[in-house]
């Protein structure tokens, strides 16, 4: 049932509206939807990866189907008029999005040109610019990076300034496509508290599209679920729907809130093995800046066969970038890695490849061919495999990561979610000895976190060793160890257990504990964390 505010004009109505990417005659990825949004309105757009949310937010702001080659039927309304008698600026004005990848909608190169630009689009006068930009990065806590590179940014931070740009367009309707995917513990609950006190102080709408919605419940009013046929399964209050539907969003292999699941203690199943006394990585005495920035100052760790350690800090901490030095992509300053007792330098670059995998944090700067199977059977074909033995390994990870339906397509027209676990699948193939993750469960269903958790904890099992750059607690609660970076040095190194203890260094570090431990289930105030 839909629950709706007053009688006020609705800011969206959807009228049996179907869309589709291809022409050919199979089940449309949206199927006859009718919803309508209220002013003022929180709601949350649930759904399995690939389910459709994305491109329902951009056939929202009139930017599919003619962007892309789709075909729509039925109608869009934005406040009574049709979306194609809306004047194309006037519908990304007032209807703001925050994309799932925010790389993808910056168009200059430092962030005060990229707020400036948003502001001279809006022809807001010279004289107001500056001040709209420094009271919207104060808001989003980025006053500090007004003069540095976008591209110079962490993932979270840029992040930070896709919402402020959006903010600054003041729109009707905020749509907020996974948000807090690449926000640690801390930003992410002031991200949402952000969002609360604006949508309170604009009285504006808003759809959020989450996976997982704990975080957000206290201000949605409403979920709308998106099953995998392209329908509207739900449409109710968040109580009841996550009461009374439970198999339905099981099924659909959608996270249910931790409230209404019995928490998370299930994760711990994950990790059963004891990793074995046999070193595989060595980092030495590391050290790295950047621009003159100090971004990890004489970092110490071993990697052990068949150990699975979580990475965790604050957005800016260094995470990424002590990956990628793990894994040869940059040089350290001073200090030394060893693979196997062996410097990584001397290394060629194929023979490390065979030991060692790597996935970054952004999928798209992984891929390197045209289609799904290309890129799954890339690194197969350079060791020489057969195209037979390439077919079965690859149809078999096409139906492990539900990705068979997308042989043929390319891998840039994938979902975020699926675009994350082709990237997992192409490092996975030839066992290596160690496999290096930047975030690779963000932005995946219920259904496919478990699966990805599953087969990672299979090859711990079998004695890779698993390095994991997470803001998912409840990943890092299923670590052998944990190693928290703070200021580019390692503030905690040890089992999760001990960590969870440490509640002051926790919040210095700007992290919670996991779902299991939260003495509040419904923790989801930044106070509540440090009380
Ligand atoms: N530009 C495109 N061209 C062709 N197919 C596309 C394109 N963009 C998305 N798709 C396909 O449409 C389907 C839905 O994608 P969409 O990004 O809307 O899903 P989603 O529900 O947001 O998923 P996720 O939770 O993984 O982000 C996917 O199967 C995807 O492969
Ligand atoms: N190419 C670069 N040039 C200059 N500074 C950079 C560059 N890449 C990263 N940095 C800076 O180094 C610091 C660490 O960045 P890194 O991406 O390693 O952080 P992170 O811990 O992975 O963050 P997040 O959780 O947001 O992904 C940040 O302050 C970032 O601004």
């Amino acid at each position: 049932m839909q629950v709706h505010k007053g009688w006020e004009q609705p800011i969206i109505e959807i009228e049996n509206f179907s869309f589709s990417y291809e022409e050919i005659d199979k089940q449309p990825l949206l199927d006859g939807l009718d919803v309508t949004l209220n002013p003022n309105e929180v709601t949350l757009l649930m759904g399995a990866s690939g389910s459709g949310k994305s491109s329902l937010a951009l056939c929202l702001n009139g930017l599919y189907p003619e962007a892309v080659e789709g075909i729509s039927s039925g109608d869009i309304f934005f406040l009574g008029k049709h979306i194609q008698d809306c004047e194309r600026g006037e519908l990304t004005q007032k209807i703001g999005i925050v994309f799932q990848d925010p790389e993808s909608q910056f168009c200059m190169i430092t962030v005060e040109d990229e707020l400036a630009f948003t502001l001279e689009n809006r022809k807001i006068p010279a004289s107001e610019i500056f001040g709209k930009i420094e009271s919207v990065l104060k808001a989003v806590g980025m006053q500090r990076f007004i003069h540095h590179k976008i591209h110079e940014l962490s993932g979270g931070q840029k992040q930070k300034i896709a919402l402020a740009s959006v903010l600054l367009l003041e729109p009707e309707l905020l749509i907020l496509d996974e948000p807090t995917a690449n926000l640690d513990p801390v930003s992410s609950l002031e991200f949402i508290e952000l969002v609360e006190a604006i949508q309170e102080e604009r009285q504006m709408s808003c759809l959020i599209i989450e996976h997982q919605a704990e975080d957000w419940l206290r201000l949605i009013e409403r979920v709308l679920v998106i099953g995998m046929d392209g329908k509207l399964l739900a449409d109710d209050a968040p109580d009841r729907l996550f009461s009374e539907q439970q198999r339905l969003l099981e099924q659909e292999g959608i996270f249910l809130p931790e409230e209404y699941s019995g928490g998370f203690e299930g994760r711990k199943r994950y990790n059963q093995t004891v990793p074995a006394e046999k070193t595989v990585l060595s980092v030495r005495d590391l050290s790295f800046s950047c621009k003159n920035q100090n971004v990890l100052n004489n970092i110490n760790i071993d990697v052990l066969a068949g150990e699975l350690i979580a990475v965790a800090g604050e957005n800016g901490a260094g995470k990424s970038t002590l990956l990628q030095l793990m894994a040869g992509l940059l040089e350290p300053d001073a200090g030394d890695i060893f693979l196997f007792d062996r410097p990584l330098k001397k290394w060629r670059e194929n023979k490390l490849r065979k030991h060692m995998g790597f996935v970054f944090q952004n999928p798209e700067h992984q891929f390197i061919t045209d289609t799904v199977y290309e890129e799954l059977t890339f690194g197969m074909k350079c060791n020489g495999y057969t195209e037979a033995e390439m077919e079965n390994a690859a149809d078999l990870w096409m139906g492990q990561f539900g990705l068979r339906e997308h042989r043929d397509n390319n891998p840039f027209a994938l979902s975020g979610g699926q675009k994350r676990r082709l990237s997992v699948a192409t490092v996975l193939d030839v066992s290596p000895d160690i496999l290096l993750f930047d975030e690779p469960t963000y932005g995946q269903d219920a259904a496919t976190t478990t699966e990805l958790m599953d087969y990672v904890m299979e090859l711990k099992a079998m004695g890779t060793a698993i390095i994991f750059v997470t803001h998912d607690m409840n990943i890092v609660d299923a670590a052998d160890r944990a190693i928290i970076l703070k200021q580019g040095g390692v503030a905690f190194s040890g089992v999760p257990d001990t960590l969870w203890k440490k509640t002051k260094m926790l919040y210095e570090a700007r992290l919670r504990k996991p779902a299991r431990l939260r003495q509040n289930r419904r923790e989801s105030h930044v106070y509540d964390i440090i009380h």
